[in-house]
């Protein structure tokens, strides 16, 4: 099963293997062709309703592969206001081919004639709200016609994600959807699922589309974008300060540091962007949960670990924190051990490398393809979300798993960790664990290969910081 925006984000993963959405056109029209001459026998007439989307493409398309029959295209619109490239390269081959077509503007002009089969190529996915003229009339006339119907990839007019009508919808004998079925479309008996040529590397790895789950609104406000609280530091000041300056870097509007007082001064001197809350002493202990529990209330997401030692004290304040939280955390670090002892309400990320993984009670495995599926069963049997660090990142909530091929060996420099759990904690502030995940691997690995593909090896965590932006956004705004 997949949702539309997801079904959005992989065809964006395939143009980045190279499979462009004009091949992708080219098997879906040949598909819906296909189910035509199933449905309909070899000497069937057929007529195609397009609209101007690709879903129009689609069916501009499946025309083309049955020249051979009586066919014809009415398209809803003029070929000037085809949506997209691959639509008007779709319709130029279809004029070249000499298939009859009809462009009707006027809905009172719809005519969709007496044929075996209709074709609806009228809305698909990217249907907004109830069909407007002339696709609504076109709807009509479809559902009035005595033909066979044909939907492709989705009977327009309907919200695919929800199966929901708002107003009218055609109403098919058949649907051909394409790659995976929609939730609107589940339990329906008069589906087909047809390959279009998408491969599995384009859901399973990270890509450029999975950047699309993260969105900035023009009217948003302060506010919207997460407070990120890290706590940590005592040992070590430089992985809270990275830590929390990824997260601001990745979208968080404000980030809070809470530091035992002996490196509360060093860690904002690290930037004024930080603001820096101290604690009494020189580790974060038991005695400091119950403020840390109050200060999380007016936080968004709680980063626990990066610099925080590996003290007794500082063990058992992340497990009783954990204990009594129940917002979202992201777990890293020397806080990574009270993980798998703790009860909790939480929404946990833990962000392991191999070593803390296997500290955990977690799986072992050199091949990445079979870590993945171990990663899967244990983050299940955890009950919570991993991302578990390496040449190939594998981040799994139990049931969603994903790998994210970028970055270099260049990372292995001291504090890309803290910079990645930095990332994921704002992110987890906007979208769910596993997006957060999957888009922070992918964005931290992305900026660490920028920087090593400019100045070669040699790089150091905070040169990933300006160039998380670029990473996450790709200039889009
Ligand atoms: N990977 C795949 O599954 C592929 C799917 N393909 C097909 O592409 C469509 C989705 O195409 P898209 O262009 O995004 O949207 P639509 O064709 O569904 O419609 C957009 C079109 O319609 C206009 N519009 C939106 N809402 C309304 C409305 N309520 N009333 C009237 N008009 C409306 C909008 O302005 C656009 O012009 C998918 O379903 C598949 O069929 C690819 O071809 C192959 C890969
Ligand atoms: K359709």
């Amino acid at each position: 099963m997949i949702t539309s925006d997801r079904m959005a984000a992989v065809d964006r993963n395939a143009t980045a293997l190279g499979i462009s959405p004009e091949w992708l056109m080219e098997s879906a029209g040949n598909a819906v062709a296909r189910a035509v001459r199933e449905f309909g026998g070899p000497d069937a007439s057929v007529t195609v309703l397009a609209g101007r989307g690709n879903n129009g493409g689609d069916g501009i398309t499946a025309a083309r592969f049955l020249s051979d029959l009586d066919v014809e295209v009415l398209l809803l619109g003029r070929p000037s206001g085809l949506a997209s490239d691959e639509t008007r390269a779709k319709w130029d081959a279809l004029q070249a081919a000499g298939v009859p077509t009809r462009e009707v503007t006027d809905s009172t002009a719809i005519d969709v004639g007496s044929p075996d089969i209709v074709v609806d190529a009228i809305l698909g996915t990217g249907v907004t709200g109830a069909p407007r003229e002339p696709e609504r009339t076109a709807v009509q006339a479809i559902n009035e016609s005595d033909a066979a119907v044909v939907s492709v990839d989705v009977p327009s007019g309907m919200d695919v994600d929800t199966g929901e009508v708002v107003d009218v919808a055609v109403d098919p004998n058949r649907v051909v959807t394409f790659h995976d079925v929609k939730p609107g479309l589940a339990d329906r008996e008069d589906v087909t699922v047809a390959n279009i040529g998408i491969p599995v590397a384009a859901e399973r790895f990270v890509g450029p589309g999975d950047r699309q789950v993260i969105e900035r609104p023009s009217d948003s406000h302060k506010g919207d974008f997460g407070r990120v609280m890290v706590v940590g530091g005592g040992p070590f000041t430089g992985a809270p300060a990275l830590a929390a300056q990824a997260a601001l870097r990745a979208g968080a509007d404000l980030a809070y540091v809470v530091a035992p007082e002996s490196v509360a001064d060093q860690i904002q001197g690290y930037s004024e962007d930080l603001i820096v809350d101290a604690v009494d002493g020189t580790r974060i202990g038991p005695d400091h949960v119950d403020d840390l529990l109050a200060a999380a209330r007016d936080r968004d997401v709680v980063l626990l670990g990066p610099g925080l030692g590996d003290a007794e004290e500082s063990h058992a304040a992340v497990a009783e924190f954990l204990e009594a939280y129940d917002g979202r955390a992201v777990v890293d670090a020397d806080a990574l051990a009270a993980v798998p002892d703790v009860e909790t309400d939480a929404t946990v990320v833990c962000t392991p490398h191999q070593g803390e993984l296997e500290e955990m009670g977690g799986p072992t495995a050199d091949d990445w393809e079979e870590r993945s599926a171990l990663v899967e069963e244990f983050a299940a049997d955890l009950g919570h979300t991993l991302l578990v660090k390496g040449a190939h990142d594998v981040i799994s909530d139990g049931e969603t798993t994903r790998v994210n091929r970028t970055g270099n060996q260049g990372m292995t420099a001291g504090g890309t960790g803290d910079v990645l759990a930095g990332a994921t904690a704002a992110l987890l502030a906007q979208v769910e664990p596993v997006d957060a995940a999957a888009l922070a691997a992918y964005a931290n690995g992305l900026a660490g290969d920028a920087v090593v593909d400019r100045d070669g090896f040699g790089l150091v965590a905070a040169d990933l910081l300006p160039e998380l932006p670029r990473a996450l956004w790709d200039g889009r705004r």
